[in-house]
């Protein structure tokens, strides 16, 4: 559906994607995730032809995006990361705008309008001037302009910045919703979001794809790689010499433990290799009796951090952790959004 080949694209001599290539199938929802200035806004604004990469190719449905823009673009629906909104217009102007740009024949605008303006649930502000609308509510028209004409892809950048918990849960639940008819593709740098929304993650760093796959398939990965956390009673000599026996553990560190006699060790542990069972027996049979042990495989947010290279302060990991339920829980009924509707849309 989409082939991004050896995309490169410099700033002067800053590399911003570095001979990325990767392909987008049908039906699922991309997530396209990287720390702030990884590359995703450039590697969109590619692939929609907005603007042109140093050297590589894109191919929407076959047809290349600079060699055949009219026919490429056919098929894709953008909602850059700051939506292209004209705020002095209402919102059915808007979209008739767009349609006329977007070459829609006369005789289909009106309905296209009416059916994009229904999925995103805007008829309502439909007369409306567009800066008169909340945020999440200019997002909804940003993304109406992306659905209209039904392109097969819709690339949505960062789609959920900057507006409030309820608008987030809105628009992902409405991002589903359009999933069920388009292949999409989003990026956030914002983890929980791409977890919540997309079944296949392209993880992006310095401009290089650095991981793709299904959430699951890479939190699978990592947990190959187990970690052992034990609290054991014994001396450090009596430990050691225990470790040291078991193949399969790779490294280790000990500090004493809050109770007496006790140490808390830190087992890394070969990839593919489970050393619990070795483990208890030889402490046994050395009579170090295990207070605690707890087994940890790498969470999506650790590939992340090591795959980014990043650290969790600066990536603002935490940012949405909560859950829908208790966000809407604790919000009122009548919020910012609803009381910008009931003026009696007219589309
Ligand atoms: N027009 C430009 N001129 C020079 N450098 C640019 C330009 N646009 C982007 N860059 C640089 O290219 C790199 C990638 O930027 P890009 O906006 O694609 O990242 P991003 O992953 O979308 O980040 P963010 O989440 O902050 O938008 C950054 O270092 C950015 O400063």
């Amino acid at each position: 559906m989409i082939e991004v080949k050896d995309l490169v694209k410099r700033y002067g001599n800053h590399m911003a994607v570095d001979h990325l290539s990767f392909t987008v199938e049908k039906g699922q929802i991309y997530g396209f995730l990287g720390p702030n200035g990884a590359g995703k806004s450039t590697t969109m604004n590619i692939m929609t032809g907005y603007i042109a990469a140093t050297s590589g190719q894109v191919l929407i449905n076959g047809h290349d995006i600079l060699e055949e823009p009219e026919e490429a673009k056919k098929c894709i629906g953008y909602l850059p990361e700051i939506p292209p909104l004209y705020t002095d217009m209402t919102v059915s102007e808007y979209l008739l705008f767009a349609a006329r740009l977007k070459k829609i024949p006369a005789k289909e605008q009106k309905a296209q309008i009416l059916q994009a303006a229904e999925m995103v649930k805007i008829t309502d502000v439909a007369d409306r001037l567009i800066k008169n609308l909340s945020k999440g509510y200019k997002q909804r028209v940003g993304l109406a302009q992306a659905v209209l004409g039904m392109p097969e892809i819709l690339i949505l950048d960062e789609p959920t910045v900057g507006l409030d918990p309820k608008q987030i849960i809105e628009i992902r639940e409405l991002i589903r919703e359009l999933a069920k008819n388009h292949t999409v593709i989003l990026s956030s740098h914002i983890l929980s979001e791409i977890q919540e929304v997309c079944n296949y993650i392209l993880i992006i760093s310095g401009g290089k794809l650095v991981a793709s796959d299904t959430p699951e398939r890479l939190e699978q990965s990592r947990k190959a790689s187990m970690r052992l956390k034990a609290l054991i009673r014994a001396d450090r000599d009596q430990l050691e010499g225990v470790l040291k026996q078991i193949p399969g553990i790779r490294s280790w560190t000990t500090e004493n433990g809050n109770e007496a006699g006790c140490l808390r060790t830190d087992l890394e542990i070969s990839e593919g290799e489970d050393v619990r069972d070795s483990l208890f027996y030889a402490l046994a049979e050395a009579k170090c009796p295990i207070y605690e042990l707890r087994a940890e495989g790498n969470t999506l947010e650790d590939i992340f951090l090591k795959l980014t290279g990043e650290n969790a302060e600066n990536l603002n990991l935490s940012e949405e952790e909560f859950s829908e339920k208790e966000v809407a829980a604790e919000l009122p009924e009548d919020s910012e959004e609803t009381e910008e509707t009931g003026n009696g849309g007219n589309l």
